[in-house]
């Protein structure tokens, strides 16, 4: 059975007249891993500091297991609510070797009792044979390694991970991902980590919040945010894809450029609506046979597949995905169809 373990309940902070999180509400359940996703300077450092215990909340309340950490007047300080951090810049001290650093918060454990807790951490993120080296002598990627074992040492309730991963390199940076996303899952530790990079929030995280100017507008499995966005904005901003114009004909049913869709339209729409249709480029099959022809304008050679950009008889561009044997060049006309298993589309306002 799920238990809530970070409740987030209307939260709103501001620095000085400047308001930065606007009466954010999400949970995250106990062994869960979230995620908040957005763009630089949207607020997503600032809620981690909330939960830390670094900005007090202006008005809602933090609570966690059940305990409150701030609102109605409680402020719990950060040494005290149990949680772990780590940093984009692994925060290591460098005077002290591998193991002190992860030994750093267990000085109320007794000796042997702290040495096995050491080892047990080293071993988990695979550091076992590092243990006397210092943080210089070590890689980007291990740093890192180390900072998460310092921070998950004293058993927190909760780790938060801020932009963990972005000193690294691409290739590093997705396998460090999933090697912490195994680990928090193998020690039952919950977390909320905050990134700017999508594919590292769907790696990574069971639930995602996608926050713009403060706001939280969705907040649901990366699955959800993908096939189901509750607004334009985080249609946009997940995966790729083209909002393109289309009208409500008669109930449930859609007419576009690409052709007319009855039964796939959601509920909510009214005959005469204008709408902008979500189409993702998995959405639009090259199809040889397909009486509609669109002109390739830009074309990305992926090695699996080519995304072509292409454009419609009226202009409007969509994007195809395309198994990379079809080859076609600029300005070819290739013929195209809908595949559509459900239809997101927005009202014009
Ligand atoms: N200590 C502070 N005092 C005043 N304003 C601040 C402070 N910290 C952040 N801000 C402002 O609050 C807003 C949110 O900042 P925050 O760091 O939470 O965003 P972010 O989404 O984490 O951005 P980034 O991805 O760039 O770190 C920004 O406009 C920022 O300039």
């Amino acid at each position: 059975m799920t238990k809530d373990l970070l409740v987030f309940e209307s939260v709103s902070h501001a620095y000085g007249e400047q308001r930065v999180i606007d009466d954010m509400r999400f949970t995250l359940q106990d062994g869960e891993i979230g995620c908040l996703l957005g763009s630089s300077g949207c607020g997503k450092t600032t809620v981690l500091r909330c939960i830390a215990g670094f900005e007090p909340v202006a008005s809602g309340a933090i609570r966690l297991g059940g305990r409150l950490l701030a609102g109605d007047g409680v402020s719990v300080p950060a040494h005290e609510r149990e949680i772990g951090m780590v940093f984009q810049d692994y925060a290591l001290f460098p005077h002290l070797n591998v193991e002190d650093n992860v030994g750093f918060g267990l000085s109320a454990l007794p000796r042997a009792e702290r040495r096995a807790r050491v080892a047990a951490m080293l071993d988990l993120v695979g550091l076992g044979a590092e243990a006397r080296r210092y943080p210089h002598e070590l890689s980007g990627g291990q740093q890192q390694r180390v900072a998460l074992a310092r921070a998950l040492a004293p058993r927190p309730r909760l780790l938060l991970l801020d932009e963990p991963f972005s000193n690294l390199d691409v290739d590093l940076r997705e396998r460090l991902g999933r090697e912490v996303r195994d680990i928090l899952k193998h020690e039952g530790v919950s977390a909320i980590l905050v990134t700017h990079d999508q594919h590292e929030a769907f790696a990574v995280a069971d639930k995602v919040g996608v926050m713009q100017g403060g706001r939280l507008l969705q907040w649901a499995t990366p699955y959800t945010l993908y096939h189901e966005p509750a607004e334009r904005f985080v249609a946009d901003f997940i995966g790729q894809g083209v909002l393109v114009p289309g009208g409500v004909t008669a109930p449930r049913c859609l007419s576009m450029e690409l052709g007319e869709f009855c039964g796939l339209l959601p509920l909510g729409f009214a005959t005469g609506d204008d709408v902008d249709v979500l189409l993702r480029p998995d959405d639009v099959v090259h199809d040889d046979a397909s009486p509609v022809q669109a002109t390739v304008v830009a074309r990305v050679f992926r090695g699996a597949d080519f995304l072509y950009t292409l454009a419609l008889p009226s202009g409007q561009r969509v994007l195809s995905q395309v198994a990379s044997h079809h080859d076609h060049a600029l300005g070819e006309p290739i013929g195209i169809r809908l595949e559509l298993d459900h239809l997101i589309a927005f009202k014009r306002q």
